[in-house]
């Protein structure tokens, strides 16, 4: 086990620039999510820390010693992908032993880390089959307990949940959860998926076009989001967006004013909207309204909460506590 420590972190592909400056120190044993949506350059920075990507300027140290020079195998480090990079032609013990095996450890070591970490993914009935004769949720264990079999310092995720089905998704999610408590690793994981980063993240990284937007505890930047993407993009549905000046109160260089769905009501009084469609989702339903000036917003509420009719003029309020604002530039007021 080990920290990993990103300082002053930057990418550059020909002369494109892709990762601006990244600093971050993560704790021994800490599950971290770098997310943010398709290419903001998670899977760059993932892959500058396991040394299959150049680091072009600033230091990456794992347990205190600089890497940036290290090949991938020299850091201690275990990936788990996307495609699960499953040798099609072996058994499953042979995919979990082969780091192993090549790395030189002797047989009876390499049975008992094989045989502990499949014990542990509920894989020991499945040892002599190949991976072709999995299910997507056994490829995928199988893929971490080739990582867990080497006891690495560091776990590295690259999307590992993206190829399965969404019901197993969360299984899964669950099951990585689980077993990182258990083993304690530090761990670095990328998504797109903003529910998988709230469920999993000790701590999010939130990117946004090569920047840390945002580095925090996931209720804490549900709660508090620095900028105008971040609360946009944690959230679902999003943070509603409307026009600053519908408070009197705005404070100076406000553009906007940010309330989350589940903190918007239908009231008798207050902002005028009309009420554009309903989706009853079973234990609550999202109102859709438009504002005079075409904002659309979302209010989200019980599903015994009495619906407005479509087209009907309605009215939205909201508490002061409740509002955030944010500038021009996005940045929180
Ligand atoms: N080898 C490369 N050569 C040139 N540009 C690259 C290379 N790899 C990535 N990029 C660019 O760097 C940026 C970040 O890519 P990256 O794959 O890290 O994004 P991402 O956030 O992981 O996206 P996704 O979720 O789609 O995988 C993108 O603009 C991408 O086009």
């Amino acid at each position: 086990m080990a920290t990993v420590s990103l300082d002053g972190i930057k990418k550059t592909f020909g002369k494109t620039e892709v990762i601006h400056g990244i600093d971050m120190e993560i704790e021994d044993g800490e599950f971290i999510v770098i997310v943010g949506p398709s290419g903001c350059g998670k899977s760059t920075l993932l892959r500058m820390v396991a040394g299959l990507e150049t680091v072009t300027e600033g230091e990456v140290r794992i347990g205190g010693a600089r890497v940036n020079d290290r090949e991938p195998m020299e850091r201690d480090i275990a990936m788990v992908f996307q495609n699960y990079a499953l040798y099609p032609h072996m058994s499953v013990f042979d995919n979990m032993a082969y780091g192993l095996k090549i790395a030189g450890t002797p047989k009876a070591e390499i049975a008992e880390r094989v045989n502990e970490a499949a014990a542990l993914l509920q894989l020991g009935d499945y040892l002599k089959r190949r991976p072709r004769e999995l299910s997507g949720g056994q490829r995928q264990r199988v893929a971490m307990g080739r990582a867990i079999v080497r006891k690495p310092s560091a776990f590295l995720f690259d999307e590992p949940l993206s190829n399965l089905d969404a019901k197993l998704r969360v299984q899964m999610r669950l099951e990585i959860k689980q077993l990182q408590r258990r083993l304690g690793v530090t761990s670095l994981y990328v998504t797109h998926d903003q529910v998988e980063a709230m469920t999993l993240a000790d701590r999010m990284i939130v990117m946004n076009a090569g920047r840390a937007d945002q580095i925090g505890a996931p209720l804490e930047v549900y709660a508090n989001p620095q900028t105008e993407f971040v609360a946009g993009f944690i959230g679902s549905p999003p943070m509603n967006f409307l026009p600053a000046g519908l408070a009197t109160d705005a404070p100076e260089g406000a553009k906007t004013l940010g309330v989350r769905p589940e903190n918007m009501v239908l009231a008798g009084q207050g902002t005028a909207a009309t009420a554009i469609y309903n989706e009853a989702l079973g234990a609550e339903t999202l109102v859709h309204v438009d504002l005079a000036d075409g904002t659309r917003a979302t209010v989200r509420q019980d599903a015994n909460v009495p619906l407005p009719t479509e087209g009907a003029a309605v009215h939205l309020q909201w508490r002061d506590t409740d509002r955030i604002f944010f500038d021009t530039e996005g940045r929180r007021c």
